[in-house]
């Protein structure tokens, strides 16, 4: 399935644009989407008034599309991105306010916090592929990305697009792949560093908690920052998460950190619903080899341990790699990878944490 997308995005990359580039160099091709032999997407123009003309492109492209093997119908619908709203004019890294009050959104029925206690062992990739499972299972989703200092989402779920308050006051969230997501890195630029200390922090993620329009949400997924410090506190003192999953290898040094994040938790009273490990095996798809590059079992001998839920055990795979940094997390597509992100997805849906 996903090689028929793949060339279907080629046979796009082929329809060039009067002013240069083409459908896929433009980034204009949007929710992308094979069931049986039928696919679909939108074509995103830059503004209503290029989107007026450009049904002979949409034509063009459902052509493109019908010309892949395996494709057996195309439909291709024209959008306009809105005109630029208002600049936001809140102000990002302020202190928190308000003491101790909630700032939990009101229509959000689970907070689930997606923790390590080291860094680095995919915990953004495991928050943006668990989201989308979760969105493919039809829940209403949200992502947060609580990693003030290094926010990855925007670029794991694709976004380029800055971060809208049409009023000053509330800041709209962005959508994508069926998901609604607030990240730091959509308000300011890409490689600028944010350079806060604590009480700073503290605040942006109270205004992405409640300065965010996240509306009615069965779960809002909070990728937290490695480690045991101010987001995760604010965070579990405040908008009472529903538990937190901690991701981690099977090595020896990140299931130490992990304990500590499980340990913060528990001071915390933040229930902890399990444990997932990342990274487990790497099987090569050449010769079938399976190595066990950060070691084998250890993730689930520590929950076990604990007594706490093994989640899910998730491969090092290349394709899932590739899909973080082109902002198409693999839980989109078909195969065994996304196919444990969906388990993983359903477990927390059925046990009414999701
Ligand atoms: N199962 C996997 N297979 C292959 N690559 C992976 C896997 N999980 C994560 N990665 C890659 O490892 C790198 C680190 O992942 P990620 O950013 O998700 O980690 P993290 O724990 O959120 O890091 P930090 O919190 O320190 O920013 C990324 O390049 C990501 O694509």
């Amino acid at each position: 399935m996903t090689e028929i997308l793949d060339n279907v995005r080629r046979e796009l990359d082929r329809l060039e644009l009067p002013d240069g580039g083409t459908v896929i160099s433009r980034d204009m091709v949007r929710a992308m989407r094979l069931e049986g032999g039928e696919v679909r997407f939108v074509l995103e123009a830059p503004s209503p008034e290029m989107a007026r003309h450009m049904e002979p492109l949409r034509a063009a492209a459902e052509r493109a599309a019908l010309s892949v093997e395996g494709v057996t119908s195309a439909q291709v619908a024209l959008t306009a991105q809105a005109p630029e709203a208002p600049a936001p004019t809140l102000k990002v890294g302020r202190h928190p306010e308000g003491g101790s009050a909630s700032i939990r959104p009101s229509g959000v029925r689970s907070i689930l916090a997606v923790a390590s206690g080291k860094g680095g062992v995919g915990k953004s990739t495991v928050a943006s592929n668990l989201a989308v499972a979760l969105a493919r299972e039809g829940r209403r989703v949200g992502l947060l990305d609580g990693d003030i200092h290094g926010p990855s989402l925007p670029r794991m779920m694709g976004v380029t697009e800055r971060a809208q308050s049409p009023d000053g006051k509330i800041l709209t969230p962005l959508e994508a792949h069926g998901v609604k997501m607030m990240s730091i890195g959509l308000m300011i630029e890409e490689d600028r560093a944010v350079v806060w200390r604590g009480p700073m922090l503290m605040g942006a993620l109270q205004q992405m908690l409640s300065q965010v329009d996240w509306g009615e949400l069965d779960v809002l997924l909070v990728d937290l920052p490695p480690g045991t410090g101010d987001v995760q506190l604010t965070l579990c003192q405040r908008a009472a998460p529903t538990g937190a999953v901690v991701v981690s290898t099977p090595q020896d040094v990140a299931l130490l950190d992990a304990r500590k994040a499980i340990d913060m938790f528990n001071t915390l009273k933040t229930p902890v619903l399990g444990l997932i490990e990342n990274m487990s095996m790497f099987h090569c798809p050449q010769c079938g080899y399976e190595a066990a590059i950060f070691g084998h079992g250890g993730v689930a001998q520590e929950a076990e341990r604990l007594g706490l839920p093994l989640l899910g055990a998730l491969p090092i795979d290349l394709d899932t790699r590739l899909g973080g940094d082109e902002g198409r997390p693999v839980a989109l597509g078909d195969g065994p990878v996304s196919e444990a992100y969906a388990r993983l997805a359903d477990r927390l849906v059925q046990g009414g944490m999701a």
